[in-house]
């Protein structure tokens, strides 16, 4: 589970660039023989994963066998550890982020990551949404204003909290907190979501808010997600990779990997959960 705030903000002064027909084609993600160990033995072992663009990729498997190690791989939230050594490839558009120094920040901003509890800052509402953009260096309050609205609008939020725009963002309910988070992180314009569990502190109507969302904006993102609900990689998943023991086990499509399982492993997984 990962437990950092939401979203890394991180200044950044490269423009988006827009995707052409022909990278639409190419993964958004390569992982290449990517090994994550600590002094105790290994947590990834040779992984090996291409994520197609706009697409719902999820992540299953059991309780301890990677998954959130392996988003973390994705944005090198990994660096947080110094204790995890960390070797292979994780190419983001063909740039490998194991890689990179100077541009980190750039590559980082391409992912927002939205985590099993929401983490709003403690500012207001508005401040919220605005943050990332302020961190971009935008100045022009239209701007932000206009971005803070069509945010809010984009997670269903906007009627609820037009009116209490200035409230402690710790005032809305849970689901609405996770909600603002993805709103957060979408003012800043990411490519690629990674969720980790982000509907598992949620009521069955917030979860289908977020579902119904994630369904919405595989149009404009990629979307990596990890969960242990098998009828949420049912509902949502494009491709469902399964993990076992820091392994890939299967990966594919979900009618095949969800309905004919190949692996003992799996069959059990499917059969039995954790
Ligand atoms: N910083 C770390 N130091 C040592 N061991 C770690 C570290 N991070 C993760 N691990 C270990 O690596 C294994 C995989 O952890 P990870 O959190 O990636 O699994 P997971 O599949 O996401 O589990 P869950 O579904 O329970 O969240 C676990 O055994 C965990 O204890």
């Amino acid at each position: 589970m990962i437990t950092y705030p939401v979203f890394s903000y991180q200044k950044a002064k490269k423009p988006q660039r827009m995707v052409n027909h022909q990278e639409k084609q190419t993964p958004i993600i390569e992982v290449k023989g990517l090994n994550v160990r600590t002094r105790e033995g290994e947590i990834l072992k040779n992984i090996n994963l291409q994520i197609p663009r706009n697409k719902i990729v999820v992540l299953l498997g059991p309780s301890g066998c990677g998954k959130t190690t392996l988003l973390k791989s994705l944005n090198r939230l990994t660096d947080l550890h110094k204790e995890l050594q960390v070797s292979g490839e994780v190419l983001i558009d063909g740039v490998d982020i194991l890689k990179v120094s100077r541009d980190l920040p750039i590559m980082r901003q391409k992912m927002g990551l939205l985590s099993q509890r929401p983490f709003p800052l403690p500012v207001s509402i508005y401040r919220n949404v605005a943050y990332g953009l302020k961190l971009k260096g935008i100045r022009s309050k239209d701007l932000i204003a206009h971005s803070v609205e069509s945010n809010l609008k984009r997670v269903g939020l906007w009627d609820e909290v037009k009116n209490r725009l200035n409230s402690p963002a710790n005032s809305l309910s849970i689901g609405q907190q996770q909600r603002l988070c993805l709103a957060r992180g979408l003012a800043v314009k990411p490519a690629i979501i990674l969720a980790d569990e982000p509907t598992s502190a949620l009521d069955p109507i917030s979860t289908k808010i977020i579902e119904n969302l994630f369904k919405e904006l595989k149009e404009h993102y990629t979307i990596i997600l990890v969960t242990h609900v098998l009828r949420q990689a049912v509902r949502l998943a494009d491709h469902v990779v399964f993990m076992y023991y820091g392994d890939i086990i299967e990966q594919g499509h979900p009618d095949d990997i969800l309905k004919r399982p190949q692996t003992e492993v799996l069959k059990k997984y499917l059969v039995d959960g954790n």
